[in-house]
C-alpha cells in the first residue's frame, strides 16, 4: 500500500465515508447527545411579555421616591389585571408578569411594606428598567436559535423546550459492533496466564462509545483465525459500523485485513503517520464501514478519539465532529519531535500540562494517568515551559 496518509486526510476520507442515517422526530429529552438535522426556530417569544427579574413591587415612574399604595399582586403564572397609576404599586415575584402601566421593579430589600402602605429605605433601581425582563429579551418567535449539526446537551435541550417544541428532529443512532481480537486474549480477567493479556480494549471501546447516543454490539473476542474473523464480520451484518481492535499490523497473525477481504469488504486506506495509531485501517461494505483500531491499548484509544468518534459523530449529523484542541502553556520542558506526529499523554497541572515519562503505546497506567494527548508536530523543536502546545481535552470524547 502506498505511503501513509496525514492524521487530516486519513479524518477527511474516513468521515466522507459516514453513513447517512435516517432522520427521525424524537421527544426532545431523548434528544440528548444527539445532533441537530433541521435548524432550530423559536416557535414562540420568550419572555412572552415584560416580567420581573426580581421579587418586590411594580411601579409607574419617572417618580420612583414613594409612597406607594399597595394594590393587588402579580405572581408567576398569576398576573395582576388592572393597571398601576402613579403612586401605586403591585406585589411582583421573579418570573411574574409586569402589570400593566408598570414599568420598574424595587427590589423588596429596600422598601418597607405596613399594610397596604410602602415606603422607599433603600435606593431605586438604576436605570429604573433594571429588574425587568423585556418581552423577547432571550428570543423572538421565528428566530433561528441554533443551526443543524448542533449538539444537543443540557442546554440546547432546554432551550428547545422554551422555544415551544416537544420533538426535534434527529437522525437514528448508528449501531456498532465491537469486535476483539487476538490469540492471547483472555476474556476472564481473574484467570489470564502469563502468555495471556486480559481483554480490555472493547470494554474500552464500549465505554467510549457511551458518551455517544448510539447502539453497542460486542462480538469477541476472536481468535486470530481467517474463518472466525471472517465469520465475525458476517455477524456484524446489522452495524452501520464495525470497529476492530487488534491484528491491523504486518504480522502473520494479523489478520483483519484479509478478513474483511474474504468478508467482501474493500480497503479504503491502511496506516496513518500518527503515533501511536499508525496501522489504522478503514474499510466499506456496502454502506457498512470499518475502522480497523490497532491493538495496543493506548492506541486503540488515542484512535478511537480521532477517528471512530468523529466518525459516530458525522453519522448523528454533527457540524464539527473532530475533537476540539485548545492551547495551553507547559508547565515543564517538552523534548523535541521526532518523523511521526505524536499524540503525547499529558497531565493538568499547576501552570499548564506536562507530559508524562512513560508513552509506551502499551502502557495503560500512564493513559489512565492522562487528562490530555498534546499534539506534538514533526520534528516540533524542543520547548520550554510556558511555550503553548495543542492539546486534546480527553474527557467527553474530546469535546470538552
Ligand atoms: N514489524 C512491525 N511490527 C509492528 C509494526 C510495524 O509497523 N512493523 N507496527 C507496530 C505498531 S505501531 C502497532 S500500534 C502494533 C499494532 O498491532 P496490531 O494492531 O496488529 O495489534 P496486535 O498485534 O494484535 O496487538 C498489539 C498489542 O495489543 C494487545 N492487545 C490486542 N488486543 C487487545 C485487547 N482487546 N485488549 C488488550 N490488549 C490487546 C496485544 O496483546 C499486543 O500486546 O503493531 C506494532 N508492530
Ligand atoms: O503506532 Mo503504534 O500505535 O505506536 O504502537
Amino acid at each position: 500500500m502506498s505511503a501513509m496518509l496525514t492524521l487530516e486526510d486519513a479524518q477527511a476520507r474516513l468521515l466522507a465515508l459516514a453513513p447517512v442515517l435516517p432522520i427521525q422526530n424524537v421527544d426532545v429529552p431523548g434528544t440528548l447527545g444527539r445532533y441537530l438535522a433541521e435548524p432550530l426556530k423559536a416557535r414562540r417569544t420568550q419572555p412572552a411579555a415584560h416580567v420581573s427579574a426580581m421579587d418586590g413591587y411594580a411601579v409607574k415612574g419617572p417618580d420612583l421616591g414613594g409612597p406607594w399604595t399597595i394594590i393587588g399582586e402579580s405572581a408567576a403564572g398569576h398576573p395582576f389585571s388592572g393597571t398601576v397609576a402613579g403612586g401605586q404599586a403591585v406585589r411582583i415575584s421573579t418570573g411574574a408578569l409586569l402589570p400593566a402601566g408598570a414599568d420598574a421593579v424595587i427590589v423588596q430589600e429596600d422598601l418597607v411594606r405596613n399594610g397596604d402602605h410602602l415606603s422607599l429605605t433603600g435606593t431605586p433601581p438604576s436605570p429604573p428598567g433594571k429588574h425587568i425582563r423585556l418581552c423577547g429579551s432571550d428570543f423572538g418567535i421565528d428566530t433561528e436559535l441554533l443551526s443543524a449539526g448542533t449538539r444537543i446537551g443540557p442546554a440546547q435541550l432546554a432551550l428547545a423546550i422554551a422555544a415551544g417544541h416537544k420533538h426535534l428532529a434527529v437522525r437514528r443512532v448508528p449501531r456498532v459492533a465491537i469486535i476483539d481480537s487476538g490469540d492471547e486474549l483472555a476474556s476472564d480477567p481473574e484467570d489470564c496466564a502469563a502468555h495471556q493479556v486480559p481483554a480490555s480494549n472493547g470494554a474500552m471501546l464500549a465505554a467510549l462509545l457511551a458518551s455517544l447516543p448510539c447502539e453497542v454490539d460486542r462480538i469477541g473476542p476472536v481468535r486470530d483465525d481467517l474463518v472466525l474473523l471472517t465469520d465475525a464480520f458476517h455477524l456484524a451484518r446489522d452495524a452501520d459500523i464495525i470497529v476492530t481492535t487488534g491484528g491491523a499490523s504486518v504480522g502473520d497473525h494479523d489478520l483483519i485485513r484479509p478478513a474483511i477481504e474474504a468478508w467482501g469488504g474493500t480497503i479504503d486506506f491502511w496506516k496513518v503517520a500518527i503515533k501511536p495509531g499508525k496501522p489504522l485501517l478503514v474499510a466499506t461494505r456496502g454502506s457498512q464501514v470499518v475502522v480497523g483500531l490497532p491493538g495496543n491499548p493506548v492506541s486503540s484509544q488515542v484512535t478511537a478519539l480521532l477517528f471512530l468518534l468523529p466518525l459516530l459523530r458525522a453519522a448523528l449529523g454533527a457540524a464539527d465532529p473532530l475533537p476540539r484542541t485548545i492551547d495551553l502553556p507547559l508547565a515543564a520542558p517538552l523534548r523535541a519531535g521526532g518523523d511521526r506526529r505524536e499524540f503525547l499523554r499529558g497531565r493538568l497541572v499547576a501552570g499548564g500540562v506536562e507530559v508524562l515519562t512513560q508513552q509506551d503505546s502499551g502502557a495503560l497506567a500512564a493513559m489512565a494517568a492522562a487528562q490530555v494527548l498534546i499534539d506534538h508536530p514533526v520534528q516540533a523543536p524542543r520547548q520550554e515551559a510556558g511555550e503553548t502546545v495543542s492539546v486534546i481535552l480527553l474527557g467527553n470524547g474530546g469535546i470538552a
